[in-house]
């Protein structure tokens, strides 16, 4: 055996011990889940990770780190594979932090992402509730239309990787020179991207992040440029270092989604809180007599009206401010409006929910990118009177742990 790092605990297994393990589950960062019974414990099993394994299969691993209640491991070799293994698209994949699910079919990821959000549902707020299939993106490779790839601090004048953080076991930076998620537009203009950098990299007294983003048919790398994406009839504008959907395969049937679950009940207004460049006020805006977004970017907001105007969508208002601050100013009647609303990964503030939930809208159609802060707010928004009444995730990140998920919420009393 090697010796073990200097913190390494010794219990219950030994460094490098090689174990042979029947994979259970998964967790929600993608890793396989074991158990081992001890000898000397009760209930269901030592739990062990192991990164890179499916439910179902057999494997061999070896023991790198023992916490308090589980155990860490890196897979060895795979005993008896899982019908449901794929050979995956990248060779980079198991090294780069992109991608988890390469080596799982598609299908298998859609369910293993439904069943995920069941689990965060069920442990974190104690909610048994149906979850609809997530819907699956149209295409599931070349769909990100934009990539930040970073470098580190170029050493005598030299850059070493470009690319992507390496998964949790590796340190570092990996270079990623294909990245087959991403459209092939930025494919073909990576090598000289990374070249030019390369070139300059005397000029760089720091790492940087670079921006590739795909707009139409062209790769932008200006982030004070304009971008435009089409999102069915509607075309929106934006600066390519703004945020929008990095998926547009899926935008249609994920706006088409969030506009059904609005205007439910005959709603008659809506609110797009955390609005953006618009996205979700605009592509809803035929369907409400009156539309009110709210964004945070004085950019992001601008365009929004910008693209109301270009787009001939007279019955939508937009304000830069925080959307803890939109409330005061809104005169829908509560009865008649739904409020989207699409925050951050951090979710929404206690200062928002309270002020979302004085105002009381008859709907609220919660769009998230982290299921987690999202079930946590989702707890406020119970206590406050809402109950949940569907739940539907979309995969807008194939092949990632990611996704996002809608969930509709209704005013009970
Ligand atoms: C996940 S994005 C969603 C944008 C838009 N719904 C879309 O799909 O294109 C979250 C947006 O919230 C904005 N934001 C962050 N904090 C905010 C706040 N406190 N109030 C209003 N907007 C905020 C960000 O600038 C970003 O545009």
């Amino acid at each position: 055996m090697p010796r073990p790092p200097k913190k390494f605990h010794a219990h219950p297994f030994e460094y490098h011990e090689e174990l042979v393990l029947t994979i259970e589950s998964l967790t929600n960062l993608g890793d396989g889940i074991a158990r081992v019974d001890l000898p000397d414990q009760e209930g269901e099993g030592w739990v062990v990770f192991v990164p890179f394994t499916l439910p179902g299969e057999k494997v061999r691993a070896r023991i790198f780190r023992n916490d308090k209640n589980h155990s860490r491991a890196d897979l060895i070799k795979v005993i008896e594979p899982s019908e449901d293994r794929a050979t995956p698209g990248c060779p980079l994949f198991g090294a780069c932090g992109g991608c988890q699910y390469q080596h799982l079919a598609y299908p298998a990821q859609l369910a293993w992402k439904t069943r995920q959000v069941g689990e965060l549902l069920e442990h974190m707020a104690g909610i048994h509730h149906s979850v609809e299939p997530c819907h699956p993106s149209p295409q599931i490779w070349g769909y990100r239309s934009k990539i930040t790839p970073h470098f580190a601090k170029p050493r005598q004048g030299v850059i070493d990787a470009i690319g992507f953080l390496p998964n949790a076991r590796r340190s570092g930076q990996m270079d990623v020179p294909h990245c087959p998620i991403a459209m092939a537009e930025i494919n073909a203009a990576l090598p000289s991207v990374r070249e030019d950098v390369r070139r300059r990299a005397k000029t760089y007294k720091r790492g940087a992040t670079l921006l590739l983003r795909a707009v139409e048919g062209r790769v932008e790398t200006n982030p004070n440029a304009i971008a435009t994406e089409r999102v069915g009839e509607l075309s929106f504008d934006f600066l390519a270092g703004d945020f929008f959907q990095n998926n547009p395969f899926i935008l249609p049937d994920f706006t088409g989604y969030a506009a059904a679950e609005a205007r439910k009940g005959e709603m008659r207004f809506l609110v797009d809180a955390y609005c953006g460049s618009g996205l979700f006020a605009l592509t809803l805006a035929p369907h409400f007599e009156q539309v009110a977004g709210v964004e945070v970017s004085e950019t992001s907001a601008d365009w929004a009206r910008r693209n109301a105007l270009q787009n001939g969508i007279s019955n939508a208002t937009f304000l830069t401010a925080s959307a803890e601050a939109i409330f005061e100013g809104i005169a829908f009647p509560a009865e008649k409006t739904a409020v989207l609303i699409d925050p951050p990964r951090k979710g929404c503030s206690e200062e928002f929910l309270a002020q979302l939930i004085a105002f009381g809208p008859e709907r609220v159609v919660y769009v998230s990118c982290n299921p987690a802060t999202q079930v946590r707010d989702l707890g406020r928004l119970q206590e406050g009177g809402y109950g949940l009444e569907k739940v539907q995730p979309f995969d807008l990140f194939p092949h990632t742990r990611h996704l996002e998920c809608v969930m509709t919420l209704v005013k009970t009393h």
